[in-house]
């Protein structure tokens, strides 16, 4: 299951996917009456057109690169795993978890249970929670006669990290000065109100790098995490490495530091040719392809940069696709390590 895209790059279409998207209470989390003015009221309105020609910047022949590449993560993991259906769902959008849910059903009649798997590998509330909490609430009004059996965050999986350096690996055996992760951002808050202990997210000294209960729903201890892991795999020195965060929304403080920033200053640091990976997207999209591929590069480059690449999200990697598969299957044959 992954976020969703517009229908397509026309202006009304935009419109109906941003609204359903910030209209959510765990993105947009304004009480609703204030939501709806915010979001319907000024937001949609005043980012629709220029969202609508930034997605026709990166769109595909075959439509929303974030749906293309979804449905090639879900042709080849039905390549691997031959006797198991795969489906995709959309959080916002189409398709929805209804009729995933409803496909697989009327074509597996005694279908016993469904593994799903958020295409985020890190918890947020505004992406991981939510595509969950819809896809369960669903799930229990439709009253569906198999068991749901739901993928915890897999951060910090070996095999998920395993795959990510791989896919990372023949770009970082360049020569370059620095790697950038750029993750998507959260606002402040919403660390702070995922935080169960109440008492550690930003409270504590270095708090992500210090052991808590609050690490299960903290993001950005999560993105720190994984970037590190991968690093060390990678064999990458602490100094040529760091992490942002990107496509910050509104006038409230998000985490930092912020990748705009970053593209202005690295330049100035010496750090001119520059590598840049996205591990909070599973498949390329719209905040990859055109935030940090076109924008990005342009501001870095203005500022000083010699050189700028992309590295691709894991996409359809075959050893992302394997990795899936595998999951699938364990959980199948009993090993439930993985699920919530
Ligand atoms: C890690 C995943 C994501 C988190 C966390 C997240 C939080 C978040 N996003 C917005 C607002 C927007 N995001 C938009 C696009 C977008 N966001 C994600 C993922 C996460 N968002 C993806 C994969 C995409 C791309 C979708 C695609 O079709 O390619 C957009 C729409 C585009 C735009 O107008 O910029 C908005 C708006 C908020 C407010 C938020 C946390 C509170
Ligand atoms: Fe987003
Ligand atoms: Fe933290």
């Amino acid at each position: 299951m992954n976020l969703g895209s517009p229908d397509s790059t026309a202006v009304p279409d935009v419109k109906r996917y941003l609204s359903e998207f910030l209209m959510d209470k765990r993105v947009i989390d304004y009480p609703w009456l204030i939501r709806k003015i915010v979001v319907d009221g000024l937001i949609v309105p005043r980012r629709s057109p220029k969202s609508a020609e930034a997605y026709k910047s990166i769109w595909w022949e075959e439509g929303s690169p974030l749906i293309v590449l979804t449905k090639q993560l879900q042709a080849a993991v039905a390549s691997v795993v031959k006797d198991m259906p795969v489906e995709i769902a959309m959080r916002y959008g189409h398709p929805s978890p209804q009729y995933a849910f409803g496909k697989m059903l009327k074509e597996n009649p005694d279908l016993k249970e469904v593994v799903l798997l958020p295409l985020y590998p890190h918890y947020a509330m505004s992406s991981y929670e939510t595509a969950v909490e819809y896809a369960k609430d669903i799930y229990q009004k439709k009253q569906y006669p198999f068991k749901l059996t739901i993928i915890k965050p897999y951060y910090n999986d070996e095999a998920y990290i395993d795959a990510l350096a791989d896919s990372m690996r023949p770009y970082v055996e360049q020569e370059y000065d620095h790697l950038l992760f750029s993750y998507h951002g959260v606002p402040v808050r919403h660390i702070r109100k995922g935080d169960i202990t109440g008492q550690h997210c930003l409270k504590v000294n270095d708090c992500c790098n210090v052991a808590s209960e609050a690490h299960k729903q903290c993001y950005r201890h999560q993105v720190i995490t994984t970037s590190m892991l991968v690093a060390q795999k990678l064999g990458i020195p602490k100094d040529k490495w760091s992490v942002s965060f990107q496509s910050r929304l509104g006038r409230e403080e998000w985490i930092q530091p912020y990748t705009a920033n970053e593209f202005l200053e690295l330049p100035k640091r010496g750090k001119k040719k520059l590598l840049v990976a996205c591990p909070a997207f599973v498949s390329d999209c719209l905040e990859t392809l055109e935030e940090i591929g076109e924008e990005g590069k342009h501001s870095f480059l203005e500022a000083g940069g010699e050189s700028f690449t992309m590295i691709p999200c894991l996409n359809t990697h075959p050893a992302w696709v394997n990795t899936v598969a595998k999951w699938g299957t364990d959980i199948r044959e009993g090993q439930r390590e993985m699920a919530v």
